[in-house]
């Protein structure tokens, strides 16, 4: 069976390429071979190879060091290449360094042409699976199937195990936090995990319509009921029917809809707009704000008697600030949901700059912020495999401003504007001064002097 993308066999050996490059032919494979490592380089950086067969000795310098550091480099480059590495006998020391490395796999010269076969079948077989697993997980996010809750810091583990102990009883649950914590992330959880899960989950953001097209999108309407209904009209609390009805942004709501919706609350009857009987419905609540409803109700915003009807459990879900060590999880999760946006349709990874970049911002925005930023900086990574802290929104904002504060003379400022360009340069060179001072123009030890003068040793 032919395999879907090419071979690469590396080795300065003419002889053992003829012979084994001839074999892996015959078995069905695209073989492109490669004699030393500046060619094997060129040729694996142009075409997608998902298996390499690799001798570590190879021209110009003949050392396995330099073997062992192209094997890195490969692997870093593209994690996902499976590196058979071929070497000869009494070689088991470099063999083992090799597959510390992440080699898939040795074999030791002379090579039987059957474990070969078997050998590269195997890894081959390794690769499309990995592949399918990556396409599915995209198609998935894609169709917004991703319910996945990504975090393992206390703060936010709380809030989940909090979700799934009251999940299996039907209290309403109120999920409170900032915009873009995952409130409805959450609030599908909790139905995902109720004895409603076979049941819809109708969600409804208050705040994004008028009272008067909220109550009709709410409770329905009749025919005729008003200038444009031209036809019946469910409701959201009648399409929620046996399942779960989603209230977000409940601290929007107009105190008059605050009491019908208690209304049907407190009954389990909701009244379409211009019907005369009302409907029966089996709906569960869940709401969310960003709100303070604490405060709404000393102002007299909100309704006391809807409060703690909606209210049942409070589940906070903390901003992403307070779940620092949740972001590299995160980014690395939002980085895999857009691999599809890749020319090459895998996920881009942060460089240690990049990631330092996202661990200094303050993500206003929270996860949805991240979530866009990371699809913002794959994007603009383009070929790249690996995202730098320019293709990060917030680090061309927070340039230097034209004067700190504080700053008066010319001089304060000019020297104001001369840390804060060396503060971001380290950041970005990941606090290698070296790096540092060639990204500035400086020498070493300029900028040393510099790091001395601001205060940053
Ligand atoms: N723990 C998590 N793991 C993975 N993705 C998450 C997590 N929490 C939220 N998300 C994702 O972050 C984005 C924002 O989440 P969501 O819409 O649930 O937030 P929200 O708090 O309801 O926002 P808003 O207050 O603006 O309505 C969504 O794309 C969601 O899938």
């Amino acid at each position: 069976m032919p395999a879907p993308h090419p071979l690469l066999l590396v080795d300065d050996d003419a002889a053992f390429r003829k012979v084994y490059g001839g074999l892996l032919r015959e078995a069905g494979y695209e073989v492109v071979e490669a004699a030393d490592r500046p060619s094997a380089r060129a040729t694996f950086e142009a075409r997608d190879f998902p298996l390499v067969l690799l001798d570590l000795m190879l021209p110009p310098d003949g050392s396995v060091s330099a073997g062992l550091e192209g094997l890195a480099a490969l692997l870093s480059a593209r994690p996902g290449t499976k590196v058979i590495v071929i070497s000869g006998a009494g070689d088991t020391r470099h063999t083992l360094e090799a597959v510390r490395l992440g080699a898939y796999d040795f074999l030791t010269k002379p090579v039987d042409p059957d474990v070969l076969l078997v050998v590269v079948q195997r890894a081959l077989a390794r690769v499309t699976l990995e592949r399918q697993v990556e396409s599915l997980r995209t198609s998935l996010a894609r169709a917004g199937g991703d319910t996945a809750l990504v975090g393992q810091s206390p703060p936010f583990l709380n809030a989940v195990s909090l979700a799934e102990r009251v999940a299996a009883s039907d209290l309403p649950v109120l999920v409170t936090g900032e915009n873009g914590t995952g409130k409805e992330l959450l609030a599908r959880t909790v139905h995902l995990k109720s004895r409603r899960h076979g049941g819809p989950f109708v969600p409804i953001n208050c705040g994004a319509l008028p009272e008067s097209l909220l109550e009709s999108a709410l409770f329905g309407h009749v025919k005729g009921s008003f200038t444009g209904a031209t036809k019946d009209h469910r409701g959201l609390f009648a399409e929620a029917d046996g399942g779960t009805l989603f209230l977000d942004e409940l601290g929007d709501m107009t105190p008059s809809l605050q009491v019908k919706v208690l209304r049907a609350l407190e009954t389990g009857d909701i009244l379409p707009v211009g019907a005369d009987l009302p409907v029966k419905v089996d709906v569960r609540l869940i709401s969310a704000t960003h709100q303070d409803l604490g405060r709404m109700l000393q102002e007299g915003t909100f309704r006391e008697d809807l409060y703690w009807r909606v209210k049942g459990v409070e589940i906070r879900l903390p901003p992403l600030r307070e779940r620092a060590s949740d972001l590299p999880l995160l980014a690395k999760h939002f980085l895999n949901q857009c691999a599809h946006l890749c020319p090459d349709g895998r996920a881009r990874l942060l460089s240690d700059a990049a990631a330092e970049a996202l661990a200094a911002h303050a993500w206003p925005g929270n996860l949805r912020e991240l979530r866009h930023e990371m699809q913002r900086a794959t994007v603009l990574a383009g070929e790249r495999r690996e995202i730098q802290p320019e293709d990060l929104s917030f680090t061309g904002s927070e340039r230097p401003r034209a004067s700190a504060p504080g700053a008066t003379t010319l001089a304060q400022k000019v020297e104001a504007l001369e840390r804060r360009e060396i503060e971001e340069a380290l950041k970005r060179c990941g606090g290698n001064r070296t790096h540092t001072a060639e990204a500035l123009g400086l020498s070493r030890q300029g900028l040393l002097k510099k790091l001395e003068r601001f205060g940053l040793t």
